[in-house]
């Protein structure tokens, strides 16, 4: 893996304006960048929605090229205690700030990772360097932070990126890899990311080396889950009425493949709204077999045998479909 470049870092933005979507934090950010004034900052959202990203371009906006000797970044679950952390911002804080910003950065990250014990310390360390260092505090939730250190920063709340603007910049990496990329595999790799900007394009770059031409099922094979085409096949052998076929097909899924019933439960999941394109399902059917797969879905994590509860879902299926009336395709 050295010589291949990680394209979540190759394609992280450098300055604010590379940011996609999150236009009002960019806007406020921008404004401390122009007036070279910061308070503490407090980044809080889930993973891989630009808090880290942000964080960067904001200190390359402010320094320009010194921004790497004007930033500090540290990680609050690497570095071991609050003691290590305070001496490493000790030592970084004594000299002066290169360039006309009169302040420094310390990014730390992870920062709800820390014990209350070890907030408190950071308050005062905080406190005590804040002449010349501001702090860009970055945690999954602002509700693990202490309120003596939330008070202190300005809070910026990151939402993951809407779908759409998500879709646009995974549209954008696959261009400028040259890797070609169908509509259906991008919304397979968005739901599967529930979100994570990180996930989602680090799961690009897996489809990409299995095939330059990404389909979903390559998706599917780089994320190690589900072959969506032997899975659409058991359901139409229960959908016909063929038990057995189905069976045969649900072990080699999971004795052959390796899958485990609970990818296969929710594939079915997924699954079940689409057969309705070739088995009529009246609406009232539709509702029993989803409540069906949750029954399952449920046993299964309870630790039922795989095997018995699918098959069962599966005979459900059969026996739901022949009850619908003629006229499905
Ligand atoms: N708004 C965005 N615009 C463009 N790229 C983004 C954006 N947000 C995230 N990314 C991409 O996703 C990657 C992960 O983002 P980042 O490291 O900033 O996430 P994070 O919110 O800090 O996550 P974590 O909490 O896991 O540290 C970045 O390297 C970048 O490629």
């Amino acid at each position: 893996m050295s010589d291949v470049e990680v394209w979540v870092e190759k394609y992280r933005p450098r300055s604010l304006d590379e940011i996609a979507d999150q236009e009002e934090i960019v806007r406020r950010l921008k404004e401390f960048v122009r007036t070279k004034s910061l308070p503490h900052l407090l980044f809080a959202g889930p993973p891989g929605t630009g808090k880290t990203t942000a964080a960067l371009a904001l200190a390359h906006d402010l320094y320009g090229d010194h921004w790497r000797d004007n930033t500090l970044e540290l990680n609050a679950s690497d570095e071991r205690g609050i003691d290590v952390i305070r001496s490493r911002i000790k030592d970084y804080a004594r000299t002066l700030p290169i360039g006309d910003v009169p302040f420094k950065l310390v990014i730390l990250d992870e920062a709800d990772n820390m014990t209350g014990d070890a907030q408190q310390a950071l308050r005062r360390t905080m406190e005590l360097f804040s002449k010349n260092t501001r702090f860009i505090l970055i945690a999954n939730y602002v509700s693990k932070i202490i309120e003596p250190i939330q008070s202190r920063c300005a809070v910026f709340r990151f939402q993951p990126l809407p779908k759409g603007a998500a879709i646009e910049r995974l549209k954008w990496i696959a261009s400028q890899e040259g890797v070609d990329v169908s509509e259906e595999a991008l919304d397979v790799i968005w739901e599967e990311a529930q979100g994570d900007l990180r996930k989602a394009i680090n799961t690009l770059q897996a489809a990409s080396a299995i095939k330059r031409n990404v389909t979903a099922e390559v998706v599917y094979e780089a994320l190690g889950k589900i072959r969506p085409r032997e899975v659409e096949e058991m359901i139409q052998s229960a959908l016909k009425g063929d038990l057995v076929g189905a069976r045969e097909k649900l072990r080699a899924l999971l004795y052959n493949y390796g899958l485990s019933g609970i990818d296969i439960v929710r594939f079915i999941h997924r699954e079940i709204f689409s057969v309705r394109k070739t088995v009529r399902l009246d609406t009232a059917t539709l509702a029993e077999l989803v409540s069906l797969v949750a029954e399952a879905n449920y046993r299964i994590v309870e630790g039922s045998d795989d095997e018995i509860q699918l098959m069962a879902l599966l005979s459900k299926l059969a026996l739901l479909a022949q009850r619908q009336p003629p006229g499905g395709k």
